[in-house]
């Protein structure tokens, strides 16, 4: 009995297990843990027979004096648990290191040339066969050296293993495989293959675990490093990563395609994954990826606070929160960029109509997708046609309308004279936003809770909505100024012995920066009202949405100090502070 198997453990993989735990917690979710859990369960079991076959017939060994002693069928336990480890650090890099990427803007519509549509990538199938091709090759190769009983054994053993593994996962995923940016797939991999085989060469070295002479090539990577070991960590990294890769694929493509899962679970089991991957690509819904990609590139130009804690929302309501804003921000640029009062009337009324039609259940998709190709541009239809109105209620959509509304009084009157209009105009431009959110989170995650509860929560959203629009007026005052708009109520102008055009004209001094001040005191007593709600939603919910909150809120207290820094006329939170707020918020 000894200990030197199991210092390997305390030093090399349970430090990095702690450190990216530590680091990935504030991000986990209940899917995270089923994949885990899954991959772990899978590596275990496969690895195993192929492990114990190993040890029985000699291709490696483990002194006596090394190890604790029990074991499951001839595997030492301090191996079985390395299966576990290393499938858990290599995971959670993988996860850490994914979080950001939108991955539904990797899928592939693969269509036959023979379809109305033409074909779309036609290079994908290819690709396939082609990895297909060179994986059966290496398997093939693998075998042979296998049966010739000689130095290649080891070899041939890890190849015949882990290859037709990985033959599967290309078969089902090589377009996320393909598709998904270096850092997603390559890093994970390399970075702890790199480390296995500097801690392996250290292993090797003081003699822990033994390499049979027999069935090794004796070529070295590097001093210390046989090559079959390397082979072994690389493929076993590769392993891992490609199966949370496909897991993804399977995930992306249950959440990303109402026309084949209408109403994904959010753990589905592994037959419904199973089901998603071996789903027909040309199925994949073309529109609904192009509108995926117009919402996020919208939202990534657009609102840097939004577009940080969006990506710490993960599967359907990522996507739905997306198209969400998508909606919100077609709409309202249209009302705001148009050349006249009656040119955004009229946006407005179309608006609505395309509303009222696509809540009418009894009027067929195409005449809903007809109206909005014929009434509005082109960069704006899938923003109205993929907003996901069934899990939204119509109500806050149509409040949202009135807010714009009341946004083109500003051409005849002065639509906010007290703090009350200042209230209604906030409820109906921002609070109906946080409503909209929240109804898809409960939606996708907690449809079942009681309805007073959620109304509660709803209006507690509401009111925080409510904030970060007084936050917005406050930044916005000299750029709404310069159109023309002032949203300061005229009470507070008046108090000040101001008019309407003094602010219009000068909308800067020491008297606007007091109402400035009054105006951000109301947000944050809103704020601190509400943000309790929070931590009732349900728990994927609650850290994206306080980064949501928190990172626009931020733009509040910037405003609170002298001397911030401005950009396009309007006070800006720096990235660094921004990313500050974020992680300290998800850690909560
Ligand atoms: C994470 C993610 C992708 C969230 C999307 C949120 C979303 C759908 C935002 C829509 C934004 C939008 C364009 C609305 C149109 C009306 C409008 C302009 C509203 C103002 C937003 C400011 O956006 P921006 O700074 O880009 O706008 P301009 O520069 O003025 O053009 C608003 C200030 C409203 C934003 C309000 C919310 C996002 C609601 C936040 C509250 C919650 C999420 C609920 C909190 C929950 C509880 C329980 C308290």
């Amino acid at each position: 009995m000894g200990f030197e198997y199991a210092l390997v453990h305390a030093k090399y993989t349970i430090p990095p297990a702690l450190v990216l735990t530590a680091l990935y917690k504030p991000l986990l979710t209940r899917v995270d843990v089923y994949k885990i859990f899954f991959l772990i369960t899978v590596a275990v079991v496969s690895t195993i027979p192929w492990d114990s076959y190993l040890i029985r017939t000699g291709v490696w060994s483990y002194p006596s004096h090394v190890i604790l002693g029990p074991k499951l069928f001839d595997i030492p336990l301090e191996e079985v648990f390395f299966f576990v480890i290393q499938t858990y650090n290599t995971s959670l890099l993988y996860l850490l290191l994914s979080k950001s990427t939108f991955q539904p803007l990797y899928l592939r519509v693969e269509r036959a040339s023979t379809h109305p549509s033409g074909s779309r990538n036609p290079q994908w199938p290819w690709y396939r066969r082609l990895g297909q091709l060179l994986l059966l090759g290496i398997i093939g190769w693998g075998w042979s050296i296998l049966r010739a009983h000689g130095p290649g054994t080891y070899t041939g053993l890890i190849l015949v293993w882990a290859g037709p593994f990985l033959l599967l996962i290309w078969s089902l995923a090589y377009q996320f495989i393909l598709g998904l940016p270096l850092i997603n797939t390559l890093v994970p991999i390399a970075l702890p293959t790199v480390y296995l085989w500097i801690v392996d060469t250290l292993a090797l070295r003081r003699g822990t675990w033994v390499i049979n002479a027999k069935t090794k090539y004796g070529t070295y990577l590097w001093d210390g490093l046989e090559i079959e070991e390397a082979i072994f960590f690389l493929a076993t990294n590769m392993l891992i990563v490609c199966g949370q890769v496909a897991f993804d694929n399977a995930l992306c493509v249950l959440y990303t395609f109402p026309n084949i899962f209408p109403d994904p679970p959010v753990v589905p089991s592994p037959l419904v994954l199973i089901k998603a991957l071996v789903a027909s690509r040309s199925r994949y819904d073309e529109n609904r990826l192009a509108g995926l990609e117009d919402a996020v590139s919208r939202l990534k130009r657009k609102s840097r606070s939004f577009y940080l804690a969006s990506s710490t929302f993960q599967g359907q309501i990522r996507s739905d929160l997306l198209l969400l804003y998508s909606f919100c921000r077609v709409a309202d640029d249209l009302v705001d960029d148009a050349s006249s009062a009656e040119e955004a009337g009229a946006w407005i009324k179309k608006i609505r109509k395309f509303l009222e039609i696509a809540y009418n259940g009894e009027i067929e998709k195409s005449a809903v997708e007809e109206f909005v190709y014929e009434n509005f541009p082109r960069e704006a239809q899938s923003a109205l046609l993929q907003l996901p109105f069934k899990k939204l209620s119509r109500q806050p959509l149509e409040d949202l309308l009135h807010g714009f509304e009341m946004d083109l009084a500003f051409n005849t009157s002065t639509p906010i004279k007290t703090e009350e209009d200042l209230e209604v105009y906030a409820q109906k431009v921002a609070g109906t936003v946080a409503q909209m959110c929240n109804e898809l989170i409960f939606y996708i995650y907690d449809r079942n809770r009681p309805l007073q509860e959620q109304q509660s929560i709803i209006q507690a959203g509401g009111s925080m909505g409510i904030a970060l629009q007084y936050v917005n007026i406050a930044r916005d005052i000299a750029v709404d100024a310069k159109i023309g708009r002032v949203y300061l109520p005229l009470f507070w102008l008046k108090e000040a012995n101001l008019s309407y055009d003094d602010v219009v004209k000068h909308p800067t001094g020491d008297v606007v920066e007091k109402m400035r001040s009054r105006l951000l005191q109301k947000a944050f007593a809103l704020y601190k009202h509400s943000r309790g709600a929070i931590e009732e939603l349900p728990s994927e919910a609650r850290g994206p949405i306080r980064v949501a909150v928190e990172s626009y809120m931020e733009i509040g207290r910037v405003l609170q100090q002298e001397g911030y820094v401005v950009k396009a006329g309007r006070a800006t939170v720096p990235k660094a502070r921004r990313l500050r707020v974020a992680w300290s918020v998800l850690n909560q």
